[in-house]
């Protein structure tokens, strides 16, 4: 493969997705109910399933948890539209076959490792492909079919969907691009969502995607069985990190046209399904509900940190977690490294050497992260599974050994990494292990970590 932007440039057409406007509006809010309607009287008042509804609409619901969960974590939307989602000829087994993506990990289609694992970031497709295809997965744990556990794919494409939309019934998706924006056409109405930003579509949402930028790539994790939340605050107080302000939900946005041969791609147990339909799946007129995709820039991120000694655990940058039944365990916490002060006393500032009963899985969205002076590229990714041991590289060690007690405020800038963060233990997919892309030797950046030990030297700081 390779990265010929130019090449690229040409295959592309973005300019006519769906008549795209870049003046969006969308609505604040973080699990907030809302309303939205395309067409002034369009949603109907008083009741969610009226025998006639307004303009002659149809009236579906989503539901993105069971009907009887407690009524704080319940999630649904009514959608108010043209012709309701059931009209469409019935799903075929995608040909030809999509194998880069898993929706269940297992000793058969999987390997696991305890080693460090780190992958450049891989060269745009030369030929046509859309979000869809651009897809792959990394690595994951559980099962769709079981609806508990997650997986991490990546994506590098360069063509928008056309005419087709994607919807996945295996989990959730957040998605973070890291080169190029996404034009984002759900049923709720339209998000721009730009590097630096991330969105989340909830399972079952259908969606396309529009590459406006051509080349484009990013990360995802999908989350099976739960839904992302805020994080508690505990003593942090009422105020700081993610804002549920800073969530931006999208207004009601539809098409009405009929469009032979719309595509419905569906993701069910991680493989792919088509279904034909006659006309354009975004013609919901009008919603409310607060099952909802969601934006959210990560700029806007207020982190907290030390302010005397010692290096804080990284959970204080959490954006958004996915609960197990097990209090403060997350089946997937995201949390990012965004610009902020160092200013710890006689502190090793980088990141700590440590092992985790925890698996990360590390990318970079732009700049340098602050545990490794080179090889960690944006667009690249690491994997550190549970209890592998890591840290910072020998040259960053070095450095900020050099630096020494006497380093004064020191302000990281320009880089934005992240971290998807799970108490399930990851199966490598095959692909992502053999992938020319894997850095092979990425041990070695900790080769030649030197003994200091010195009795001697502390004996003499004793007398
Ligand atoms: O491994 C990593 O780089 C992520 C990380 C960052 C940090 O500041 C502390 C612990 C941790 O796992
Ligand atoms: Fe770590």
């Amino acid at each position: 493969m390779s990265s010929d932007r130019g090449v690229l440039g040409e295959l592309v057409n973005n300019s006519s997705f769906h008549g795209w406007s870049e003046d969006l509006k969308y609505m604040a809010g973080f699990g907030n109910h809302f309303s939205s309607e395309a067409l002034v009287g369009s949603l109907p008042e008083g009741q969610n399933n009226p025998l006639l509804c307004p303009m002659g609409l149809y009236a579906e619901q989503i539901s993105g948890t069971a009907f009887t969960v407690p009524r704080r974590s319940n999630q649904r939307s009514w959608f108010y539209r043209i012709r309701p989602s059931v009209t469409h000829e019935p799903f075929q087994a995608r040909k030809p076959h999509h194998s880069n993506l898993l929706g269940e990990f297992n000793q058969e289609n999987c390997s696991f490792t305890p080693n460090q694992l780190r992958w450049k970031p891989v060269d745009f497709p030369e030929t046509p492909t859309d979000f869809i295809d651009g897809l792959y997965t990394m690595c994951g744990a559980g099962s769709s079919f079981l609806r508990h556990g997650f997986a991490i794919h990546m994506y590098a494409a360069n063509k928008s969907m056309e005419e087709c939309a994607f919807c996945n019934a295996d989990g959730d998706f957040l998605i973070v691009p890291q080169t190029g924006r996404l034009w984002i056409i759900t049923e709720c109405g339209r998000l721009q969502v730009s590097p630096g930003e991330i969105v989340v579509v909830p399972q079952g949402f259908r969606f396309s995607v529009g590459l406006p930028d051509g080349p484009s790539r990013g990360y995802v994790a999908e989350i099976f069985g739960t839904h992302f939340q805020l994080p508690d605050l505990g003593p942090i107080g009422a105020n700081g990190l993610a804002s549920t302000r800073d969530f931006y939900v999208p207004t009601a946005w539809y098409e009405d046209g009929t469009h032979l041969g719309y595509t419905i791609v569906q993701k069910f147990g991680g493989d792919l399904f088509t279904a034909k339909q006659d006309f354009s799946p975004f013609n919901v007129v009008s919603w409310h509900g607060n099952y909802v995709p969601y934006k959210y820039d990560l700029n806007k991120f207020c982190p907290y940190n030390t302010v005397l000694f010692d290096h804080g655990d990284p959970s204080i940058n959490t954006v958004l977690t996915a609960p197990t039944d097990k209090p403060g365990v997350a089946l997937l916490d995201f949390v990012v490294f965004p610009s902020r002060w160092l200013v710890a006393e006689h502190t090793f500032r980088p990141p700590y050497y440590h092992r985790n009963c925890m698996s990360e899985f590390m990318g970079l969205i732009y700049g340098t992260y602050e545990a490794k002076a080179d090889g960690f590229l944006p667009g690249g990714a690491t994997l550190h599974a549970c209890m592998t041991p890591h840290g910072p590289d020998r040259e960053t060690y070095e450095k900020a050994l050099q630096r020494g007690d006497e380093a004064g405020p020191y302000k990281i800038e320009d880089a934005l990494a992240f971290m998807f963060e799970s108490a399930l233990l990851p199966r490598i997919s095959p692909w992502s292990l053999e992938s020319p892309f894997r850095d092979v030797n990425y041990y070695q950046c900790w080769t030649g970590l030197e003994s200091h030990f010195s009795p001697e030297g502390l004996k003499e700081e004793v007398n």
